[in-house]
């Protein structure tokens, strides 16, 4: 990668130098307290922040939080996570409470060296987001006011061509930081030459987003495992009754196409735990996939398809796991994404975790994140990656 480095930047000499650093702190909140409830996310960018503030910058650091629609809404507050953050940075982080306005000016104006602000949620803005070449640049040019140098450590959101992530390092001397340096390198080596047999593990709930990664890792991966939400669309596609479980209709028909050129390489749940209702407590049962009730619904995969996955992955070299398996949030629909995280770390492969959602779910279910060869941040970035697509944050650092 011809992209310049935190540590060219660091070399150049930051001290009282103010630097702009994108980070991804989209972390999940939980919907009745607001609290984090992961901070997987936070943790990640303290290498970069860490480095910065021992070397005396001024350290702006930007990001986004959910997706709220272009104006303040304050479920989507950064607050929360300014207090975190500097819990884990041991420091203050003087939090502005909007992105480019005057509290925004004041903190940035006010910070003493080795000090860290956080602006308050890019997504407040409507510029950020815009496809307006215009409304995201004018926002571009009051954000890049903040800085003398930009740091792109935002990895979870190198695959959205945002204002923060496009924009701004067309304005400043630009280099990458530390985490998305590190995600780069273990991904490309999964797009190289992976060791084989390469096996991908996909679940998750969006069949349409993950249809066009599985279309390209086909021609690539040895074998590819199919559970989660999106395994029920594949299901209807092989003619079976799916009663109430998740299902896109009009992918249907791709699924199908996808199963019939896959070459036998697709392996789907034999058996899942039904329920009465979307609900922890919900009677369930596990039942054969030609036989899910009509009334019913599909949360989890059953322990016979733990069984052959897991045999699946116990002869990989290479693993990707994007997905859980299940409704892993409820402790009744846990045990697929279990099973399966924890054939991953037995297997004698390189594994890599992608998605928000699968990265807190070893973290939820209190597995050893140590036993996984890489946990990435980004989950839509991470598998856009893998489809090999030009990343808007990547190709913007290449300038
Ligand atoms: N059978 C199912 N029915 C409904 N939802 C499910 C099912 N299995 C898993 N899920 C849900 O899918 C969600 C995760 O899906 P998603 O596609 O967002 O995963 P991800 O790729 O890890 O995350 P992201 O890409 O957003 O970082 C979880 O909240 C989980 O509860
Ligand atoms: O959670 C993610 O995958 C990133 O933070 C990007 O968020 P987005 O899908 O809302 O752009």
């Amino acid at each position: 990668m011809s992209i310049r480095t935190l540590d060219d930047l660091l070399a150049e000499g930051v001290s009282g130098r103010r630097v702009l650093v994108r980070a991804d702190l989209n972390v999940p909140l939980d919907k009745q307290t607001g609290d984090i409830t992961d901070d997987g996310r936070i943790r990640a960018v303290l290498p970069t922040l860490g480095a910065l503030v021992e070397a005396g910058a001024k350290v702006v650091v930007c990001s986004h939080l959910g997706r709220p629609k272009g104006a303040p809404d304050p479920q989507f507050s950064l607050g929360p996570v300014a207090g975190r953050l500097g819990e884990l940075l041991g420091a203050p982080v003087h939090f502005a409470t909007d992105t480019v306005g005057d509290s925004a000016r004041s903190t940035v104006a006010d910070l003493a060296d080795g000090q860290v602000a956080l602006l308050e949620n890019l997504r407040f803005n409507a510029g950020e987001t815009s496809k307006d070449e215009a409304e995201r640049a004018a926002f571009a040019d009051q954000l890049a006011a903040f800085g003398d140098a930009y740091v792109d450590d935002a990895f979870g959101a190198v695959h959205r061509k945002h204002a923060s992530v496009f924009d701004v390092p067309a304005r400043l001397p630009h280099v990458a930081g530390r985490l998305v340096l590190r995600e780069v390198e273990v991904l490309s080596k999964l797009t190289g030459d992976p060791e084989r047999p390469y096996v991908v593990v996909l679940g998750g709930s969006k069949v349409s987003d993950k249809l066009a990664v599985i279309e390209a890792l086909l021609p690539t991966v040895d074998r590819l495992l199919i559970g989660g939400g999106m395994c029920f669309t594949f299901l209807k596609a092989q003619g079976l009754e799916v009663g109430t479980s998740l299902l896109e209709k009009d992918m249907v028909d791709t699924c199908r196409n996808l199963l019939e050129r896959s070459g036998g390489k697709i392996m789907l749940p034999v058996d899942v735990v039904v329920a009465d209702a979307f609900a922890p407590d919900a009677a369930h049962d596990t039942v054969r996939v030609d036989g899910i009730p009509s009334h019913r619904l599909g949360l989890d995969v059953g322990p016979e398809t733990v069984a052959g996955f897991s045999a699946a992955l116990s002869q990989a070299k290479t693993i990707f796991w994007n997905g859980p398996m299940g409704v892993f949030e409820m402790p009744a629909f846990a045990a697929g994404t279990r099973g399966i995280a924890e054939a991953i770390t037995k297997a004698d492969a390189f594994s890599v975790v992608g998605g928000g959602d699968s990265a807190a779910a070893v973290r939820a279910l209190g597995l050893d994140e140590s036993s996984f060869g890489h946990i990435s941040t980004g989950g839509g970035a991470s598998l856009e990656y893998l489809e090999g697509k030009t990343l808007p944050g990547i190709a913007a650092l290449e300038n």
